[in-house]
């Protein structure tokens, strides 16, 4: 797709969520810089009419900003060359009955744009094409069925001729799958499964690999007791990169289902794994699975950011994920090689750490604390003083890469938990979770449930570390101004220096912010835009109106503070200089 890639590089124009192929969240922009960046002022505001958790953020390419909405996924089409008026609005038409089975908000991660289209993938699973100038559809096709509890949030990856989808749905049994349509009218190109058979998961037993060895045969199943996988999650909701020299996609698979290890003996592969399949063919090259055998609902979805640095004098590709589980991956991206495994967290506590001795029979396998093992505990036994909880030392939130600092930018989570797996049996449609959790700060520590970290990715080490009341769950944004920018769940719009972080700008937006920071400029003037919406997992009480403490997976306790600072309301606000 090479008009795509040509607007990807132009930083006028922020045309992909993930600000380009490589997940970096990086611009090159400088106008808005650590000297300036104090003066920023809200330039205009957009108020998407949509109340529930605003995450994403919008495109620009050309003069038009393409937006969404959480459920009921609407686009708007603004002309930045007419003071941001209306072009088109584009309103699905969705079953509200899609709401219940959405585990963690109706969230969406955004839309897409390719080849003069726009790309929705909407919360009922269906994937529409819209006409970038006006708005009609051009064709649309059903990748799930949410009355088995298949939904969608993530965003779509238009990468050659094809747009590749994910789905939702590990808490209700889904089997997770990765889809890819032809961008020219919609049709199947290809479907590869997380866990099944080797024709469904797209595996080759000799010539995939995990951990540099061939997977084997029956790789999908046989590692799971019975046909357990045929509702095994494993589900696909998280961000798509690539490398179109390789030939190749990234991605991560969610936890196994249900939440109750006890019913799901095994390692269950291959839920938990990143993943490296042909863009063409979705075979794949190699897999790497870092949580065998999940107990704690440390879902592997996180971006994958790709990177060339130097390791002991050889440029090499890497591939550098920070997963829920707390450890901070850096691999070789072409091969599958494990090269850096490090709590990213000095929280983390159910692991000691990753064997990194090829030699070793568990090569590669995290060292479990037995204290914190929530199934050696046994079903309705309370587990307590996880670290990190459920929802991660880092959960969905992109993280942002910069290529003249070498450091990530990474928003985190600072939250512990108590874990009681119970037993639960499988009915289509209704939750499979299997597990009741609290959620409080990490204790013994700053008090705050969240960091916003610079972490190096060759020393596995953290350069330093910005405490924060509650978790970061906004997608971070660096530039080549040195600043890297993120908001927080109170509200604010933070901007701070890539090399120490100090903090050099702030300002409070009508509501908190899990969105993702983006930029562009238009008429020479730079711009950082930012959706507010509380909600998500985080914000899910607020979000739906949730009271009990256990309910929202727990999360509902544990951000009960979030009430004193913010409330609902979807927002886009943008920044400038002054004149
Ligand atoms: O297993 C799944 O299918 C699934 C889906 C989603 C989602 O689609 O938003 C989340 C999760 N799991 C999840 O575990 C999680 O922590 C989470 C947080 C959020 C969010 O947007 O704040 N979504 C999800």
């Amino acid at each position: 797709n090479d008009g795509l890639v040509a607007d990807m590089a132009n930083p006028n124009q922020w045309a992909i969520q993930t600000g380009d192929y490589k997940n970096q969240r990086f611009s090159q922009l400088d106008q808005i810089n650590a000297e300036n960046v104090g003066d920023l002022q809200v330039a205009w505001t957009f108020s998407t009419g949509v109340l529930r958790g605003h995450e994403g953020s919008p495109l620009v390419v050309g003069d038009t900003m393409y937006l969404h909405t959480p459920f009921p996924n609407i686009v708007y089409a603004l002309d930045l060359a007419n003071e941001g008026k209306i072009k088109w609005k584009y309103e699905p038409k969705q079953d509200p009955n899609v709401i219940p089975v959405m585990c963690c908000d109706t969230v969406n991660r955004g839309v897409a744009y390719a080849e003069g289209k726009i790309f929705l993938h909407q919360a009922d699973t269906t994937v529409v094409a819209l006409n970038a100038d006006t708005g009609a559809v051009e064709w649309s096709v059903v990748n799930g069925d949410p009355s088995i509890g298949e939904t969608n949030t993530a965003t779509v990856l238009p990468v050659k001729d094809k747009v590749i989808v994910g789905i939702s749905g590990g808490e209700f049994g889904v089997r997770g799958s990765v889809t890819a349509y032809n961008i020219a009218d919609g049709s199947l190109a290809w479907r590869a499964y997380s866990m099944g058979p080797d024709s469904d998961i797209l595996a080759d037993p000799e010539n995939t690999t995990h951990l540099g060895q061939p997977v084997g045969a029956d790789s999908g199943t046989n590692t799971w007791e019975g046909d357990q996988w045929m509702i095994g999650g494993g589900t696909t909701w998280g961000w798509y990169s690539a490398d179109l020299e390789e030939n190749l996609m990234y991605y991560g698979t969610g936890n196994p289902s249900t939440w109750n290890p006890a019913q799901r003996p095994g390692d269950n592969r291959w839920s938990m794994t990143i993943m490296a399949r042909d863009i063409d063919t979705g075979m794949a090259k190699w897999f790497y699975q870092m949580t065998p055998h999940d107990e704690w609902d440390y879902d592997g979805i996180n971006e994958m950011i790709l990177t060339e640095q130097e390791i002991d004098g050889v440029e090499r590709k890497l591939l550098t994920h920070f997963d829920r589980n707390g450890l901070a991956y850096t691999m070789d991206r072409v091969s599958g090689e494990l090269l850096v495994a490090e709590k990213y967290d000095p929280a983390v506590n159910w692991t000691t750490g990753v064997d990194m001795d090829p030699a070793s029979e568990t090569y590669g396998r995290p060292a479990v604390v037995a204290q914190y093992s929530t199934e050696q505990n046994g079903e309705d036994v309370n587990s307590t003083g996880i670290c990190p909880a459920a929802l991660g030392t880092k959960d969905q939130q992109p993280a942002a890469y910069s290529p003249e600092t070498e450091l990530f930018y990474v928003p985190t989570n600072h939250v512990c938990m108590d874990y009681e797996p119970f037993r639960v049996s499988y009915t289509a449609g209704q939750p499979y979770v299997g597990a009741t959790l609290a959620m409080y700060p990490a204790p013994d520590s700053h008090g705050g449930m969240g960091n916003f970290i610079a972490w190096d990715n060759i020393n596995g080490e953290i350069e330093w570390s910005i405490p924060e009341q509650f978790s970061v769950w906004s997608g971070a944004l660096a530039t080549a101004g040195d600043v890297v920018f993120y908001g927080t769940l109170e509200g604010y719009l933070k901007a701070v220096s890539t090399t120490d972080g100090t903090e050099l700008y702030r300002f409070k937006t009508p509501s908190g912010i899990i969105g993702n920071v983006m930029t562009y400029m238009h008429d020479d003037k730079q711009y950082i835009g930012i959706l507010s919406g509380i909600g998500g997992w985080a914000g899910i009480g607020l979000a739906a109106g949730l009271t009990n403490p256990n309910d929202g997976l727990g999360a509902v306790g544990g951000y009960a503070a979030l009430s004193d600072y913010t409330a609902l309301g979807g927002q886009l606000t943008v920044f400038s200089l002054p004149n």
